[in-house]
């Protein structure tokens, strides 16, 4: 199973945040402000049906590579200018070719960032917390206990951070909303068979609760999606590859934005 095995690739990483904790050298936390990843979502910015996170992914098991020799600082900016309300950036090295350095790179666009990497341990939430992230993604089908997925979500909150949880059916949402989860994620690609199904997830909308704030995820390319997830119940849509394909991320997310109005 390929969330496993995402998993699996993570165990490194997280031995070796174990051995700079016992020795007392983790990064210290951020101090810089957090622009309000919670507030940027939760109303679409005039003009436009929902706020959109715009990703910046290198690649992916589903796509293989997708643009090569961006710099993210330049995308942040592109993205900022063409109406994103924030970034999500993957940081997971060995699948989506990211980078935890691209966190402070990008930051300096000003708009809120969302960490995207498999999370499911203290000492990553940690790690983060020594980024200007404003968000982190946890996913219910890597972290499917309630009781850690709070664990997880509080401590990020105590940090200035908000946590996305992130899920693909109902059940994933019984867990989710068990953990106390407020910004919910659909994601449209179920990360096991790397299917996506568009319709499933703006179905799941129907689920939603007052107080809570959505996002749909995945396989959104066209000014329509957008309109469709707005019609569905959503408050925003974070788009990736249809932004990063062909390598002018701000110039596509300018002419999908233009497309709904
Ligand atoms: O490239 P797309 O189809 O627009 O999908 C973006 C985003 O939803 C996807 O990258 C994603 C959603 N949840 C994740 C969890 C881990 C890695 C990646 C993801």
């Amino acid at each position: 199973m390929l969330l496993d095995r995402f998993r699996e690739a993570k165990a490194e990483e997280i031995a070796l945040l174990t051995d700079m904790a016992s020795r007392r050298e983790l990064p210290r936390p951020w101090k810089g402000r957090r622009p309000d990843f919670l507030k940027a979502i939760a109303e679409p910015p005039d003009g436009q049906p929902v706020a959109v996170i715009a990703e910046f992914k290198q690649s992916s098991p589903s796509r293989g590579v997708i643009a090569t020799g961006l710099k993210p600082e330049e995308v942040a900016e592109q993205y900022a200018a063409a109406g994103a309300s924030c970034i999500s950036v993957l940081t997971e090295e060995q699948f989506f070719g990211g980078r935890i350095g691209y966190l402070e790179r990008m930051s300096r666009a000003g708009l809120p960032l969302l960490r995207k990497d498999f999370i499911f341990h203290q000492l990553q939430v940690m790690e983060t917390a020594s980024t200007p992230a404003s968000a982190l993604l946890l996913i219910v089908r890597l972290t499917p206990d309630a009781r850690t997925l709070r664990v997880l979500r509080e401590q990020a909150e105590a940090y200035g951070m908000h946590a996305v949880v992130e899920v693909f059916d109902a059940a994933d949402l019984e867990i989710a909303r068990d953990s106390g989860a407020r910004i919910i994620q659909v994601n449209a690609r179920d990360l096991d068979t790397l299917k996506t199904d568009r319709q499933a997830c703006l179905d799941m909308a129907k689920f939603r609760r007052e107080g809570e704030v959505w996002i749909a995820a995945s396989a959104m390319s066209a000014g329509a999606h957008l309109r469709e997830a707005a019609e569905a119940g959503f408050q925003a849509v974070l788009m990736g590859t249809a932004l990063m394909d062909g390598g002018r991320p701000g110039e596509k997310l300018a002419a999908i934005l233009e497309e709904t109005i």
